[in-house]
């Protein structure tokens, strides 16, 4: 009795802890664009072994760098600054296709969902994601919030239960914060 008195106390005042800061603001509505370009590694990864094609596509992650440089200016980023952000949301996204293909090679086959086409869908939906990541990215760097790295790790614990999917967020956002 003496150790749940205390230890009670402790939830409560964690709970009221989480409950005062569900998540950091400062962080929204980039992190939700972040997490729906990694909503399509997915099917990427349905495609690909369906298709028996490598995660890697190192031609087309040249041209997602090219086209980010080109546009970086226009949204008041720094070329170096785009791309490396934009090279971390490919690595999160061949992160998350790695672990699936993995699980499913495991399984002996993957789940019966419907397959998106590579080309005429997938990779055209990723790149109309581009336009909104650069906005909000040069929105949030333009207000990078105070003690970024910690409430960058409080959003994303508190985002999500799937282990995968919060490893692939860290990965995405690993050079988000300005460095101390
Ligand atoms: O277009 C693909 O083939 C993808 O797997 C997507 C993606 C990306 O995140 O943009 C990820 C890995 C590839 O090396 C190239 C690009």
């Amino acid at each position: 009795m003496r150790l749940v008195i205390p230890s009670l106390c402790c939830s409560l005042v964690l709970l009221g802890c989480s409950v005062a800061t569900p998540s950091q603001p400062e962080f929204h509505p980039l992190l939700a664009h972040i997490e729906h370009r990694l909503d399509l590694a997915s099917s990427v990864a349905r495609h690909k072994w369906d298709h028996q094609l490598p995660v890697e596509a190192p031609e087309r992650e040249r041209q997602v760098i090219t086209r980010v440089r080109q546009h970086a200016d226009s949204y008041d980023i720094n070329a170096d600054r785009a791309a490396a952000f934009f090279n971390d949301q490919i690595e999160a996204n061949k992160l998350i296709q790695y672990a699936l293909l993995d699980r499913w090679t495991l399984r002996g086959q993957r789940p019966p969902t419907e397959a998106l086409d590579l080309i005429d869908q997938l990779r055209p939906r990723l790149d109309k994601l581009q336009a909104t990541l650069l906005f909000e990215l040069g929105r949030f760097d333009r207000h990078p919030p105070a003690d970024c790295a910690r409430k960058l790790a409080d959003a994303l614990i508190s985002h999500t239960n799937d282990p995968l999917r919060h490893l692939a967020m860290v990965r995405a956002t690993g050079q988000l914060c300005p460095k101390r």
